[in-house]
């Protein structure tokens, strides 16, 4: 295994995948992607997160070497990706929006078709439709399948070389919550179990919250945030705030300026920067023991999808 010697603090881990300073432009002048550094280390879950026409399905195209940057690199496995490399591609699984099935076979065919051109033994395809659930459905046609089955059978498909890495684009648009549910499960075990690293892009943080380890943000070709997911959740109580209200409001800005509150007047109620959850009763000792009586005292946190929203609207997005 190849081992990165970064001078970046946090990459003293094995990146997966890894882009360096990747830029892409459908026409002269115009970039779909400026400059995008992906860091994905093994075994994580990364959502790769944007909203419609971030770049993200591009993104995607680059790294299965299905369109070539204009500028910088991708790495894979620790492995430069040049118009040869077609050996890192045996360990990749993709799924790429909606699957591209055969309607009128079964799905046990549409396997083995796909098992015969990449030269994967027919004992896999039993393996794959158990690990998608779909043991029961192999001799079904297609045709017949709900959305949910058809996502699962291109997973299927995705799956057949075990891979060490699974690359998918936005694998459960159009599911019902049910069917979200179950992708998220599979793909929890498949990381846990198998020890695969994934790739999952998504332009509702709600719908991969629940998954992933860490996340990338794109908006407009650019990456706004990059990390864990515990470094989003940090950003999210950073822009969380308390509200005060109490009898004396000037006294009380006083008080918690001069006790390292940091606090402003808000539209309605005194705000306070919330910094941990002790300052909750410290910031009530402090104003009961001054004599301000207290009408108001809220903590207010900002959701995870808020502070995906704030970090995408920092550009300017309209
Ligand atoms: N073949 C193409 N020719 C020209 N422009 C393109 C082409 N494909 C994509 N684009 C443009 O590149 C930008 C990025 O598109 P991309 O499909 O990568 O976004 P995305 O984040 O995957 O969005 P979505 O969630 O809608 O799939 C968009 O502005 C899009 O209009």
């Amino acid at each position: 295994m190849h081992h990165h010697l970064n001078t970046d603090m946090q990459n003293t881990e094995e990146l997966i995948i890894e882009t360096s300073h990747v830029s892409f432009g459908f026409s002269k002048g115009q970039n779909a992607l400026n400059d995008v550094n992906l860091q994905i280390p093994k075994g994580a879950i990364y959502g790769f997160l944007g909203p419609n026409g971030a770049g993200k399905t591009t993104t995607i195209r680059i790294l299965l070497n299905l369109l070539k940057p204009s500028n910088g690199y991708v790495n894979l496995f620790g492995k430069r990706v040049t118009g040869t490399s077609n050996n890192l591609f045996s360990r990749i699984g993709s799924l790429i929006e909606t699957p591209s099935l055969y309607e009128h076979l079964t799905g046990l065919d549409n396997l083995l078709i796909t098992a015969n051109i990449r030269n994967i033994p027919k004992s896999r395809v039993t393996e794959v439709l158990e690990i998608v659930g779909l043991s029961s459905y192999g001799g079904m046609h297609v045709k017949k399948y709900s959305l949910g089955m058809k996502q699962r059978l291109g997973l299927a498909i995705a799956l057949l070389p075990s891979p060490d890495l699974l690359i998918l684009d936005e694998p459960t648009n159009g599911l019902d919550p049910t069917g979200i549910i179950e992708i998220r499960e599979l793909l929890l075990l498949l990381c846990k179990e198998r020890g695969v690293t994934i790739l999952i892009s998504s332009h509702l943080l709600a719908e991969i919250e629940k998954l992933v380890s860490h996340v990338g943000i794109l908006n407009q070709g650019k990456m706004l945030f990059q990390g864990s997911f515990k470094n989003l959740q940090q950003i999210r109580e950073e822009k969380s705030i308390i509200e005060i209200d109490t009898d004396q409001n000037d006294r009380a800005i006083n008080l918690l300026l001069e006790n390292n509150h940091p606090v402003s007047q808000g539209k309605e109620f005194l705000e306070v920067k919330f910094l941990n959850i002790c300052q909750l009763s410290a910031i009530t000792s402090l104003l009961v023991i001054a004599g301000l009586a207290i009408y108001r005292m809220q903590l207010i946190e900002s959701s995870l999808e808020q502070t995906f929203l704030s970090i995408i609207n920092k550009t300017g997005q309209p």
